[in-house]
Formats: structure tokens, sequence, C-alpha cells
């Protein structure tokens, strides 16, 4: 069956169908259906919207949006036809530093876009897209859920990221699988130091990108200040489309550069209504200056617009709305835009910009990938349904009605339900259960997955984070993922004997969902040891076996992952002798242990982490009847013991780049107390509002509990962030004091 398409034009008692460009029907409205008092769930819409006497009486209400007047697309029963070309597809990630307001704005944009008709605000602790409990305690926004979501007749999948340094991992994945950004920064505070880690990793990705400067409303807001910071701090080129009309209490609304007209909002409750006016007069002069620097920034794409600018002639509104979504896909510069979505002002000129200027699944390269029987051929993917089904599994996530979800984002091909897909990492087939279209804390069944949707699967039993689901008839292997290594860990021990399983159900099950998190049992001193990338990162993970495992267990003090390396050559010749009446035990061998460049792992055995060392076997020689398997395995034990001796062996610590803003009166104690934490401060900065930054280098080792010390020290004025720089060698005085503890706790 077709894909039929409805327009719907409301009142609020009455809805003008036009279906397929011809028939129409006038409907009666309940009014639990009006417009933004609508359910977000189509079928609830369904049940109050009867077509009668045509074939569409029988259709299943799946896609729905509200806008100014609003559409409903509907859908015939073969589901593998699609409800929206795939030109008008955006997948968009939200990123910033913490408190920007990613949360927020994903609330708004929710809600403007028809899926929230109660709004929650995060203060109080009901956003819908923060939905774990920790979350809404916290405030904070820890996993990426993903939301779909439409616009002006397009598709937008929304990924919502944390901003805190733990959970950047969940930033690079969001990354890798969006085809676009919206970057948000506070007004009040400009360009944070999340906020440049994140656009690094947006450009590691070359991920097109479109800037939202929020937080407008606050005191202390300043556009063209945080203008400036994108150009110093993270060396891209504005394109200003907005400037502010007003700012602080007084902030009204923006000036829209494309059409030369002020777009002002007329409260900032919820759903406040906006109108379009004349630029106001004494905005008039900045507002031409930067309308003139985004035409000739623009004009430069294109020889004929040039041409037409350079005899007198702007371009028309869509040759200039055409040339910004040529600049921002080719990455030539980033619009920037501005508002505040806590008092609902700017959020639908956002959402006009993301469709206007992010790319579509169709504007971005094919998908690479290798052929899993061999690596060295190359797969190219199109972006399109007739292409074989290849797709990445990018998030696990437990869930307490199907046993776990996996997040796969489609590149090419349909996925069906009930079909069987091969997972390429694996070479293990895996049937496809459910399809959920997920948007935030509820979902929605459907049939089928197409290219550039981004859907979980229920019931998957061997994908993990990171790996390929393809066409078992045309198999291909996209590019992994990379998951940095942990560097803190603490020990944890079950409080009863009934939560020994428990526990470890809950670890099998959160280190499947987070590649940053890994567990072992440390059968030396009989405890379980969980890794992750900071406090807060092991914190959440300790509460979260609590809240949803039921599992109550002791945690130790957190401790710094060192590694091991060696300063120098050795060479050993080991000879593991053993005669006990029978067959005895003959090895002989020569290795030579080499160190190697911090990072570079172990040669001999990859899976060995945390080491960085070569072994290179020299030599060895053979008894006939007292050598074996075992005995080479024993020499090979010794000739490690004493090589590494002889080799110089040193320690490897984290180390941390670590960034405090504080108050200039402050900037003493916390040089002081830097120092006390053998920490290295590299350069000095000026902030807006009389703030200070020193950038430090400080072993991970000496930052626990840093928050507490800082907020003391400063009367809770000054902030941090901090983030992994390199691994360095352990000073002598503080490797002999470790070594001395782990003999004190070996005896
Ligand atoms: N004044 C003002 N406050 C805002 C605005 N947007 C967000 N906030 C507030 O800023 C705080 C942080 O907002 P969130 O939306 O949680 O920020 P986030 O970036 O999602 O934070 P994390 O998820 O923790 O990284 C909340 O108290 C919001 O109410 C705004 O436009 N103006």
């Amino acid at each position: 069956m077709a894909t039929e398409r409805i327009t719907a034009s409301c009142s609020s008692t009455l809805c003008n169908l036009n279906i397929n460009g011809s028939q129409r029907k006038h409907l009666p409205l309940s009014p639990s259906s009006r417009f933004l008092g609508l359910p977000s769930r189509a079928s609830h819409f369904f049940g109050s919207l009867r077509v009668s006497g045509s074939s569409s009486s029988k259709l299943s209400l799946s896609r729905l949006r509200t806008r100014r007047n609003f559409s409903v697309f509907a859908m015939a029963a073969d589901d593998s036809k699609r409800a929206v070309p795939l030109k008008d597809y955006r997948n968009i990630g939200i990123m910033a530093h913490i408190d920007a307001g990613k949360t927020t704005t994903t609330e708004r944009v929710l809600f403007y876009t028809g899926r929230n008709y109660k709004i929650g605000e995060v203060h109080e602790g009901t956003a819908t897209m923060d939905w774990m409990e920790q979350e809404q305690e916290r405030g904070i926004t820890i996993t990426s859920a993903a939301t779909t979501t439409f616009w002006d007749n397009h598709r937008i999948n929304i990924i919502d990221t944390p901003g805190h340094v733990d959970f950047t991992l969940e930033v690079e994945r969001a990354l890798r699988v969006l085809d676009g950004a919206i970057c948000l920064f506070d007004s009040v505070a400009g360009v944070e130091p999340q906020s440049e880690t994140v656009w690094r990793q947006a450009d590691k990705y070359g991920v097109p990108r479109i800037c939202f400067v929020n937080k407008m409303d606050r005191m202390g807001a300043n556009f063209f200040r945080t203008r400036d910071m994108i150009v110093t701090n993270l060396g891209a080129k504005p394109l200003v489309l907005q400037i502010p009309v007003g700012a602080e209490d007084n902030f009204q609304g923006v000036v829209d550069l494309v059409k030369m007209r002020a777009i002002i909002w007329s409260g900032e409750e919820l759903g406040a209504k906006f109108v379009y006016e004349d630029i106001p007069a004494d905005l008039q002069e900045l507002a031409q200056e930067y309308r003139s620097q985004m035409i000739e920034t623009i004009v430069e794409l294109d020889d004929d617009a040039m041409e037409s600018y350079l005899e007198g002639v702007e371009p028309d509104e869509e040759t200039v709305k055409k040339l910004i979504r040529k600049g921002t896909i080719s990455g030539s510069f980033v619009p920037v835009l501005c508002g505040s979505a806590f008092k609902n002002k700017g959020v639908q000129p956002l959402l006009d910009a993301v469709v206007d200027y992010l790319p579509s699944p169709l504007d971005v390269p094919p998908m690479n990938g290798t052929d899993p029987e061999n690596p060295e051929v190359t797969i190219a993917r199109a972006a399109s349904d007739d292409e074989p089904f290849a797709g990445l599994a990018f998030k696990i996530m437990s869930d307490s009605f199907v046993g776990s979800l996996t997040f796969v984002r489609v590149y090419a091909g349909k996925l069906s339900a009930g079909s069987y897909v091969l997972n390429a990492n694996k070479g293990k087939k895996e049937r496809i259960g459910r399809l959920l279209e997920m948007h935030a804390n509820s979902r929605e069944d459907v049939k089928v997955a197409l290219a550039g949707d981004i859907v979980a699967l229920a019931g998957l039993k061997d994908t993990i984070t990171g790996e390929t689901l393809c066409d078992p008839e045309s198999p291909i292997m996209l590019e992994r993922m990379d998951f940095p290594d942990p560097v803190i860990k603490v020990a944890i021990e079950p409080k009863t004997k009934a939560d020994v399983d428990k526990m470890a159900t809950g670890l099998i099950k959160l280190a499947q969902e987070d590649p940053s998190f890994h567990f072992s049992r440390d059968e030396e001193i009989n405890q379980t040891v969980i890794e992750g990338m900071g406090e807060l990162h092991l914190e959440i993970i300790v509460d979260r076996l609590k809240r949803e495992f039921k599992v109550e267990a002791n945690v130790g003090a957190p401790q710094v992952n060192y590694r091991e390396s060696i300063s120098k050559i050795s060479e050993v010749k080991y000879v593991h002798k053993k005669q006990s009446g029978g067959q005895g035990q003959f090895a002989d061998i020569t290795v030579r242990f080499e160190p190697m460049e911090s990072g570079s792992g172990y040669e001999f055995k990859s899976e060995i982490k945390g080491v960085d060392v070569r072994a290179v076997l020299v030599d060895g020689s053979y008894h006939d009847v007292d050598s074996s398997v075992l005995a080479f395995q024993l020499a090979a034990r010794g000739a490690f013991r004493e090589g590494m001796r002889k080799a110089g062996p040193r320690m490897l610590e984290p180390i941390m780049k670590v960034e405090v803003v504080t108050p200039e009166e402050h900037l003493g104690d916390v040089i002081g107390d830097l120092n006390s934490r053998r920490g290295q401060i590299n350069s000095f900065g000026d902030k807006p509002g009389g703030l200070k930054v020193v950038d430090s280098l400080v072993p991970l080792a000496e930052m626990f509990q840093y928050v507490s010390t800082l907020r003391g020290m400063t009367k809770g004025r000054a902030s941090y962030i901090m983030q992994l720089a390199k691994f360095d060698v352990v000073p002598q005085h503080i490797q002999n004091q470790l070594a001395s503890k782990e003999q004190e706790v070996a005896a």
C-alpha cells in the first residue's frame, strides 16, 4: 500500500484534512486532541480522527507534528515505505559545557515540535530527557537519551549528551552516529572548557555545527563576547545570523539577519507567541553591519552570487539560505544564533536553522567499512533504502521492561522486526525482536527502520557497543568506536551473601552498557574492583547497582589506575629446570624486553593493557623428554620477572589537565594548593567578570575530593574542570610509598 500524506489545518474544534492533495474532510476534534493539548502518542490522536467512507479510514497514523498549522503524515500498512524522504532527516546532537542548558533546550524543542504537552523543568527534577532517577536528583544529564520528533515536515532525531567530563564517552558515541550538532553556550560564561573539548571531538568526526548562545536573559549576558570567544578559544569562523534585541531582564527577541526582520516574543511563558516586526531603530545600523558581514562571507562560496554582489545585487532569501547551508555543511563557518531556552525565546528559529542548515544523511559522505573476511577491502554504503542493510550499535541501556535495549543508527538499507542480521564483528547472526522508536522515556513499536533512522532494538543477545549489524548476504564492518581506558578504580564488596549474585549480574549489565566502565576480581585481596573515568562516574555506577539491581555494597576509597613500564632494554636467558622423579620440567628461553612509547601497549599479547613493553624472543633450547608447554610457560614467567627487574621498571600515573576559574582574590590560595598537589602551572588567563583562569597539569592521585577543598578555599566561588592529559612517570619517592603500602596489604 502506498504512503498517504495528510495535511491538516486546525482551528480549536475542527480539522480540515487534505489527503494526497485532493480529498478534503472536515473533522471535529475532541478537546483532548486540540492544538498544544495534543496527546503525544499518535494512536491516541487516531482515536479522535475518523475519516469516513474512504480507504483512509484504516490508516494507522504514525507521524505527527505541530507547527503553526499542523500536519499529520500517515502511513498505510506497508511500513517499509518512507513517510519522510531521507533528505528531510536531521540526526543531531546537542552538546555543551555542563549546565549550559542542553536539557532545558531539548525539553523546549520537544514541546515546540509537539511531542511534550507538559514541559519538565530541570530544577524541579521532572525533565523528560533526564529520565534516570540520579539525573533528576542531581539535575545533570548522565546517559544520552535518543528521541525522535518532527518539525516543518522534517524528522529530527535528537541525542541529548552529558556535559560532565566523566561522561565524555557518551559525547563521543553520539558524535559518531550523528550528522550535525547544536553547540550551546552560556552567554554569561561564553566558551567554557568542556565546550572546547566537545568542539574538538566534533572536529575529529567532522560534524557540521550551529551555535546557540543561550541564557540571554541572565545578568551579564553578552552575545558579542561569546561570538568573539568562538574565534579565540575555538579557532572557528562564526557566521552571525541573529543579533539579540535587548539583553538580561530586557531580552525580547532577535533580529533575523536573513529576513532583516525582528522576531519579538510577547511573553516568557511556555508557548509564548512571537511576531515579526521592523528592526528597532537603535539596532538598524548594527543589523546592517552584521548582515553585510554575513553576505560577504557566503557569496564567497558561489561565483554567480559573488559576481552579482560585486555589481550591487544582494542574493535573495532562498540563495542566502542555500549558501549558508553549503558553508555550514562544508565547515567553512558556523552559524550563530541566540536566545533563552528557559524563557522560551529563540527556540523556534533554532529549529528552523536545524532544518535549513544542518545536513541530512545524504549530505554527509557515505559510510565506509571493510569486508569482515578481508579487512584490506574497503566497502562504501550510501545512505539509501535500496542498499544492503548496515547499522552501528552505539549504545546499550538496561531496561526494566525488555531487558536491554541496543540503540542502532541505520546507515543504509532496511531493518525489519523478526529478521536476522549479521553481527560483523562477532560473525554471529542476531534475530531482531522488537524495533522501538524512542521518545525520551516513552517508546513506539515500529516494524521497519530505514536508512537514516535511529532505533532501539530489544532482545539482542551478543551485540555490544561499537559493533556493526548488517545484511548477512552483504557483510560489512563499519569503523569501530574508540573507548578510553579507565583511570580510576575502587574496591567494592557485597554487604550480604544475597548481594553476591545480584552484584555480578548488575556489573555485567552495566559494563555492557558502558565501555568506559570495567570490573575485575582481584583474587589476591579477594575483592571486586570497578574502574571508570572519574569519581562521579563510579559514584553513579554504585548508585545504579543499588537502585536498579538492589545491591547493597561497601565501597573503598578511590585509587588511581597506575600503569607500568620500563626505562631501558634488558635481555635475560632463563632456564626453568625441575627434576622430581618421573618426567621433569625443562625450558630455556632468552627474551629481550624493550621500553616503548607511552600508550603503545604490549607487543606480544595485545589484550594485556597498560604495559608499554615489547618482548622479543631471541633464543631457546629444548630437552627431548622434560620440555613441555607448561615448562616453557613457567620459563617465560621467570624470564619476565627477571627481565623486568633488570629493565628499570617504572610506574606511570594519569596526569590531568585542570582548569580552575576563580575570583582574583583567591588566586594565590588556588595556586598554592595546586602546587602542593604536585601541580605544574602552565598558564594564567582572564575571564569576564574579573575572574582568573589557571591552567595546570596535576596527577589524578592528588585530585580526589578537590571539589570540596576548592569550595572551602574560595567560599564556593571558583569552579574547575579536568580531563586526562597524559600518563607520566610517578616520582621515585611516591613509587616507594606505593610499593610499601602494597607490601602491607599483602602481609
Ligand atoms: N536564566 C536561564 N537559565 C537557564 C536557561 N537555560 C537553562 N537554564 C538553567 O540552567 C540550569 C542548567 O540547565 P540544564 O538544561 O540542566 O543544563 P545541561 O547543559 O543539560 O546540564 P548537564 O546535563 O548537567 O550538562 C538549570 O537550572 C536551567 O533552568 C536560560 O536560557 N536562561
